[in-house]
């Protein structure tokens, strides 16, 4: 084992910025594929997309009601109704063809095309009819229930760009766009594999001693929310010789994930084996929880060593990890604190905190074998190097 006060050849106590880059350094570039537009979800948008279409593809009625010149109800008003003739009708897919005239108005519904002649809507709640022929105005109708062709995109516009994230909203934009199919970065492979003596399958009965794999649950639900392909490698215990067996079966794999075997004792093998045997890029992130996080390589194949505690290996994933594989930036807002944050002297907190009433509070249990404090928790306030942070002041948190 590498004792702690032997000479290090490769970067220690890595900024969480430089970790992150330097993981994301080791990663393949990645082939194109094209796939329907309705499983794209949590897919990188590999080229740019345009616009086949104009949206809305004609100007518009936002309400039901009916379209007028606006001109003609500027005086309606409860006491003095504005009374129009109805000259027809234009719904969604069957248009009036003719043109309104002055004093006149059709009725309309939501996404029906405006006939030429009228620039203004008055919903059905503020009309009442009067005779079969005319209806009475209570307010005026306004220009700006109407939607103007092309008021969302116009065709030929470009309006995603290469390398967007696929979240629900914008699937359903590249489907308005017209796109059936969209083209996609192909999914990183990402091994994972968890290791411990103590570390077993859940709904196995548990021994004094041991704890059931929450890490490997976490981390690869986390994985296939990031749009990864994971390769499940299981569990292997602590010993050099399993260790060195399971990696072998990530053949094919971009990169490799490890839980647990990364920090200071003695059978943390996972270390050991990359200190000694591998390549190492760095060990240890100036940062708290997931300290301990180790990257190097193995055979050519990229490793990433998370801690095994339960909340740092999934904090170190959500600021470290999931930005380096995805290349989506960690996302922050600002909020003020209503109880003090801890500072360290020398790391980077991710402390988890509580939203109420559009400030930050102390979840309260911050060790980093309190998993509860990750799973009921709202955000992760972050503390830079020095600290502390008073009730009152303005944090960087991230939204969970
Ligand atoms: N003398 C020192 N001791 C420790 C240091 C240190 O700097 N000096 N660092 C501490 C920090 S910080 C962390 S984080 C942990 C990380 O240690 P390891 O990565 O070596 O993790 P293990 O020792 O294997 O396990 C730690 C903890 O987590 C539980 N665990 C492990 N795997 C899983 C899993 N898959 N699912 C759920 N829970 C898991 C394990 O039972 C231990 O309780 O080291 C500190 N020590
Ligand atoms: O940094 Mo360790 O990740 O606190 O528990």
């Amino acid at each position: 084992m590498l004792s702690p006060m032997s000479q290090p050849t490769f970067p220690m106590h890595v900024s969480v910025t430089e970790a992150r880059e330097m993981l994301a350094a080791l990663l393949p570039a990645l082939d194109t594929e094209t796939v329907p537009v309705s499983q794209a979800l949590g897919r990188t948008l590999a080229a740019p997309l345009a616009a086949r279409v104009s949206h809305p593809s004609a100007t518009e009625s936002a309400l039901d009601g009916i379209a007028a010149r606006e001109a003609d109800t500027l005086t309606a008003g409860k006491e003095s109704p504005v009374r129009l003739r109805l000259v027809g009708e234009s719904r969604a897919g069957v248009p009036f063809e003719g043109t309104v005239g002055a004093g006149q108005c059709v009725r309309i519904y939501t996404g029906a095309p405006l006939p030429t002649g009228v620039d203004a809507i008055c919903p059905v709640e503020e009309l009442q009819d009067d005779g079969p022929e005319h209806v009475l105005l209570r307010r005026p109708a306004f220009p700006s229930d109407v939607r103007h062709e092309g008021g969302d995109f116009r065709a030929g516009e470009t309006v995603m760009a290469a390398g967007l994230w696929l979240s629900a909203p914008r699937v359903a934009l590249a489907a308005a766009l017209g796109h059936a199919h969209v083209p996609v970065r192909r999914r990183l492979r990402v091994a994972l594999l968890s290791t411990g003596d103590e570390v077993i399958e859940p709904g196995q009965a548990l021994k004094p001693g041991q704890v059931y794999d929450s890490n490997r649950v976490g981390l690869s639900a986390m994985l296939q929310e990031s749009g990864c392909e994971v390769i499940e490698l299981g569990h292997a215990p602590d010993s050099p010789e399993a260790l060195q067996a399971a990696i072998g079966q990530a053949g094919g794999a971009d990169v490799l994930l490890t839980s647990g075997g990364v920090s200071m004792g003695r059978y943390d093998f996972m270390r050991d084996l990359l200190i000694e045997r591998g390549r190492v890029a760095f060990w240890k992130v100036r940062m708290r929880p997931g300290g301990p996080a180790i990257l190097g390589g193995w055979n050519g194949l990229p490793v990433f060593g998370l801690p095994g505690n339960p909340v740092s290996s999934l904090v170190v994933f959500h600021v470290i990890v999931r930005p380096a594989l995805t290349g989506q930036p960690v996302q922050s807002l600002k909020l003020r604190t209503a109880t003090p944050f801890r500072g360290l002297a020398d790391k980077t907190a991710f402390w988890r905190g509580v939203i109420k009433g559009g400030e930050v509070h102390d979840y309260g249990q911050q060790g980093s074998g309190i998993l509860r404090s990750l799973s009921d928790a709202d955000a992760l306030v972050i503390v830079p190097e020095g600290g502390p942070v008073a009730a009152g002041e303005t944090v960087d948190v991230v939204l969970l």
